[in-house]
């Protein structure tokens, strides 16, 4: 449990020591109006400004003494033998829904010609236009039919929300099975990270999850309360069958996990991810969307003496009482978005106002723009930390949604 190189996440807001982050590329834009529902967009982010208000969101994490890997380096420099490299241009190229042989290898080809394996990530977040690869004698029937179609291989825009495709948890990751298409090539970059990048080849990383699995899960619903309890949304992208997979797999491994919440959400685009309404901030203090409360039925499943088993039970209790039970505090605060509901929360919530990353208990990063939730933490003694958030924000992801935690300090109970 102890190992400061290694994977380690036993809470939302133990002091944070290393963070996994992409760094919005060309793939952005390459977003058009006709694509963004399908690609899980309401917008089109400006993308110099999104990277400028990145390299702000960076820096917090960096002028705050947390280690900053990127996405993007780190599944570079796994491709670092031939056949490894070639295995994983075969898996995404797979995945990306060529049907015409030659164009599969012409695809291929493409990919290979890049002189950095750098370069080559870079394209293949991009995605690849339709006039970028020239016919070069090559005139499919497929390539007649599909003329109008922008893409030979789709772009990625999702990627700088790192907080979903894979979550770590405790000493170990669920690799996800993602709900949309457009996303899950994205847990393919995770899976050669953790199975070979050298920093992690050697741990032999528990999966509590994988990304071949029927039931879908995404990383902004778990959320680590604890090194006891896990609370998991039941929401638009993650299934109760998942949720129990999950928990058998954690349960049966040596880690102090006891309970997971699944807390049954909305399915609504807002409130995409439990992380899109509820947040941890502090030791027993939470953000929350005031929308939900009523809305929210939350079930446990608790882990008994035999190996991998659990009971599972529905909890009547409010959501205060039961964060409290299970959290074993006197009680809890939630922190509702906006105030109360209305007009500021219904604002705020939709631009993250209540998806706030801990640096540290009761340190978070907020979006600039949602001042009166801001304000509200601060005046309930928060610290926090403001990022701009004009362009990164029309994605619909915040602070927490745009980062994976890969090691937090342990909470040393008094
Ligand atoms: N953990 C989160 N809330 N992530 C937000 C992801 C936003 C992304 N556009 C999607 O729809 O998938």
């Amino acid at each position: 449990m102890m190992n400061p190189n290694g994977l380690q996440v036993y809470s939302e807001i133990g002091r944070l020591k290393k963070v996994l982050l992409h760094r919005p590329g060309e793939e952005i834009e390459n977003l058009t109006p006709e694509l963004m529902n399908r690609l899980l967009f309401d917008d089109i982010p400006y993308l110099k400004v999104a990277r400028e208000e990145h390299d702000a969101f960076a820096k917090v994490f960096q002028d705050n003494g947390v280690e900053v890997n990127y996405l993007e380096d780190l599944i570079a420099e796994s491709l670092f033998d031939n056949s490894r490299k070639e295995a994983f241009i075969d898996e995404f190229v797979k995945e990306a829904g060529l049907k015409n042989q030659l164009r599969i290898e012409q695809v291929k080809d493409y990919y290979r010609s890049f002189e950095t394996n750098r370069a080559m990530i870079d394209k293949m977040m991009a995605g690849i236009r339709r006039e970028e690869l020239k016919p070069s004698g090559l005139r499919t029937l497929s390539d007649l039919v599909d003329m109008n179609y922008p893409f030979i291989v789709d772009p990625l825009p999702n990627l700088y929300f790192t907080r979903d495709p894979f979550s770590t948890v405790g000493s170990g990751i669920a690799l996800n099975k993602m709900r949309t298409p457009t996303r899950c090539r994205e847990t393919i970059f995770s899976k050669y990270i953790f199975r070979y990048h050298k920093d992690y080849k050697n741990l032999d990383i528990p999966f509590w999850y994988d990304r071949d699995m029927a039931n879908a899960i995404e990383g902004g619903d778990v959320l680590v309360l604890s090194d006891k309890v896990i609370a998991i949304g039941i929401s638009q992208r993650t299934d109760a069958d998942a949720i129990e997979i999950f928990a058998r797999n954690v349960f049966s491994d040596g880690q102090p996990f006891q309970t997971i919440l699944a807390f049954d959400i909305p399915k609504t685009r807002a409130f995409m991810h439990l992380d899109t309404v509820f947040t941890m901030v502090d030791h027993s203090v939470f953000t929350i969307h005031p929308e939900i409360e009523g809305p929210l039925t939350v079930y446990s499943l608790t882990r008994s003496d035999k190996k991998g088993d659990y009971k599972i039970e529905r909890e009547y209790q409010t959501l205060e009482t039961i964060l409290s039970k299970y959290l074993e505090v006197d009680s809890v605060k939630l922190i509702r978005c906006g105030g109360k509901k209305g007009i500021d929360a219904g604002r705020e919530q939709w631009n993250d106002g209540s998806n706030t990353l801990a640096l540290a208990p009761g340190e978070v990063i907020v979006y600039s723009r949602n001042h009166v939730t801001n304000q509200l933490l601060e005046s309930e003694g928060i610290k926090i930390h403001e990022i701009p958030s004009s362009e990164l924000s029309r994605g619909r992801g915040g602070p927490r949604c745009m980062s994976m935690p890969l090691n937090r300090d342990l909470i040393i109970k008094k």
